[in-house]
């Protein structure tokens, strides 16, 4: 279990491309750790440098107090697991397991035994002399996390890994893969596109844009608290509206978005809004009720379209500040098409940013 620190690193590609950016991260021995943003922001190249499968243009990266930066990969014993499982289909589950060992050159007593508890490691315990096209994805998967593990990796780094298996086996190997990590005390990297996964895993993530680090933080802070509009509309959804700052309080802030008054929570602890500076005032769609609670933040509205889900309904409502999705859950009363609804949210839960 080591500590990751990766100071300062900027990679450019061809002398043009800035995939990352004088990046700055630490992440804790033992922690689960995600990495999210949008396509091109530089998630696949910081997790290929700690790997070292890139070699950063500047910066450092360090395991614990050990300068990996130069290291070679097969010396960092940090373990890589792809979204292609990247197995030999010929080759029974404990050969694919175990070949990493064998290039070690491993006596075979110990590489016996390292498979087997590898094996047991992903629940896998019995399926050694089956052959790969034998498995399901999900058991697939195992056996890569296994051959993983094998190697007693300092940490391990997860790209996309479960992006090939169907919805169902995802959620579940959300599950496996967090108490394997967990289990055996392991720093893990992990990168995805399915924010859902990251919330649901992550002890604590970042979110990239442009090469850098826009925030980081526990799911819980990353989603209640988001510090920019890009993170809030990024990490579930989100309704964002334009207005100006009215009232500057610590750490709440009215804003007028065409002539309507809202009050929010300011999660830029540095932003001090000027009356009349344009802000942008994000409201999650499950934050909007439509039932009268505290008499804050009251803005009517048209149903101009529903969705009902089952365990929610979504509508659309057409405001003075723009059209708003509203999820609500059990609701008590349903509105159709056309009804005029009053929307309510409470301060807490709407957030305002400067706008960027
Ligand atoms: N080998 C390479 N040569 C040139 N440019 C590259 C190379 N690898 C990545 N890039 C560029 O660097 C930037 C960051 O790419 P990267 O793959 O790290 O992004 P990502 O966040 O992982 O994206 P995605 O979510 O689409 O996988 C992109 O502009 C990409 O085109």
């Amino acid at each position: 279990m080591e500590a990751i620190r990766v100071e300062k690193v900027s990679k450019v590609f061809d002398g043009a491309v800035v995939a990352l950016n004088g990046l700055n991260l630490e992440i804790k021995a033992g922690e689960l750790f995600f990495l999210l943003g949008a396509s091109g922001c530089g998630k696949t190249t910081l997790l290929r440098c700690i790997a070292g499968l890139e070699t950063p243009s500047d910066g450092r990266i360090f395991f614990g107090e050990l300068d990996v930066t130069k290291l070679a990969p097969h010396k960092r014993e940090a373990a890589m697991v792809f979204q292609s499982y990247a197995l030999w289909p010929h080759l029974s589950v404990s050969r694919n397991i175990s070949f990493g060992l064998e290039e070690r050159k491993i006596p075979k007593a110990e590489i016996k035994e390292r498979v087997a508890e590898a094996l047991k490691m992903v629940r896998l315990e019995g399926y050694g002399e089956r052959s790969i096209d034998q498995l399901s994805g999900g058991q697939q998967q195992r056996v890569s996390l296994a051959r993983a593990l094998v190697v007693k990796p300092r940490c391990l780094l997860l790209d996309e890994p479960l992006s090939n298996l169907d919805a169902q086996l995802r959620i579940e190997m959300r599950r496996e893969i967090r108490s394997i990590v967990k289990d055996n005390g392991l720093t893990a990297i992990y990168v995805t596109h399915d924010q859902e996964e990251a919330l649901a895993m992550a002890d604590r993530m970042a979110v990239l844009a442009k090469g850098r680090i826009a925030q980081i933080g526990t799911p819980e802070e990353i989603y209640r608290q988001p510090a920019y509009s890009h993170v809030a509309s990024f990490i579930g959804e989100t309704n964002l509206a334009d207005g100006d700052v009215m009232e500057m309080h610590e750490d709440f802030c009215f804003v007028k978005i065409n002539g309507t008054a809202l009050v929010g929570r300011v999660t830029d602890k540095n932003w001090r809004g000027q009356p009349g500076e344009k802000a942008t005032v994000s409201i999650r769609p499950e934050v909007w009720r439509l039932h009268k609670e505290s008499g804050e933040n009251e803005i009517a509205g048209k149903v101009v379209e529903r969705s009902y889900l089952g365990q929610r309904i979504e509508y659309f409502v057409d405001t003075v500040i723009g059209r708003q999705q509203v999820v609500e859950m059990n609701p008590y009363v349903l509105h159709s098409v056309g009804d005029h609804v009053t929307l309510h949210a409470r301060h807490g839960d709407i957030v305002i940013f400067p706008k960027s």
